[in-house]
């Protein structure tokens, strides 16, 4: 799991988070849901390890965090193909410039063929739509192998069939024991995710109350109606 206590995080004088306290666990897929502007991005930035917070802990299970960012920050123009962005993963995982072993090529075809991609393996990136790329991002990130992942807006961009496939991916992620959370405004993703939690003035609510949850508690579940950890 990954354990958020009390973060506080912004840019410069601007505090956008203002005392987080959440348990993701793992085992499920978490939507993190908030209007525009509310912090997603920033939260999922500090659970990453990208953004250190100005106070707060956050404790990541070793193997670190496999993260699909909103935007590519990958040069359009550099020739990398589809299978070159995917293969990025298992470098991720052993380092760069590490020979690429058999198994992670197997992994490689196997995220491209859950991801609906492989067709495109020899595509060029500024050969693709952005709901490809996206595809190919979220691919790279199975490819990690990490105990987390954090997307941001996974979702945007793609058609609803393929809205439903990576739902489906994610579950499967989160079901080998991953923690997922999914920053999204779509409703749909929300409804498919195992919990949905909001961030409102900085601070996260569990969906649809506005109370915050506090860690190690044992709350019930509003989907199944089982008792979890948080
Ligand atoms: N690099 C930055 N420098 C200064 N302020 C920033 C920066 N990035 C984000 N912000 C501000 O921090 C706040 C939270 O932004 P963030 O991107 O985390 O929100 P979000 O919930 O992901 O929004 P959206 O739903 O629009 O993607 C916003 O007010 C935004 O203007």
């Amino acid at each position: 799991m990954i354990d958020v206590c009390e973060v506080h995080a912004g840019y410069g004088r601007h505090e956008v988070l203002r005392g987080v306290t959440w348990c993701f666990a793992a085992g499920r897929v978490t939507a993190l849901r908030g209007s525009n502007g509310s912090g997603k991005t920033t939260l999922l930035d500090v659970m990453a390890g990208i953004r250190p917070p100005a106070r707060g802990t956050v404790s990541r299970p070793p193997g670190g965090v496999a993260y699909v960012p909103q935007r590519t920050h990958i040069d359009p123009r550099l020739p990398l193909t589809v299978r070159d962005v995917v293969t990025m993963g298992a470098w991720q995982r052993r380092g760069p410039w590490r020979r690429v072993s058999r198994d992670d090529r197997r992994a490689v075809e196997s995220a491209m063929d859950d991801l609906g991609i492989a067709h495109l393996a020899r595509r060029r990136l500024d050969e693709l739509s952005g709901g490809q790329v996206q595809r190919s991002l979220v691919a790279r990130a199975i490819v990690c192998d990490a105990p987390v992942m954090v997307l941001d807006e996974p979702m945007s961009g793609l058609d609803i069939g393929v809205r439903r496939e990576l739902s489906d991916v994610l579950r499967r992620v989160a079901a080998s024991g991953r923690v997922v959370v999914q920053a999204t405004h779509d409703a749909e993703a929300a409804e498919a995710s195992d919990q949905v939690v909001t961030l409102v003035d900085g601070r996260l609510h569990r969906h649809p109350s506005t109370v915050p949850q506090r860690c190690h508690i044992s709350i019930p579940d509003h989907r199944s109606g089982s008792s979890v950890v948080e």
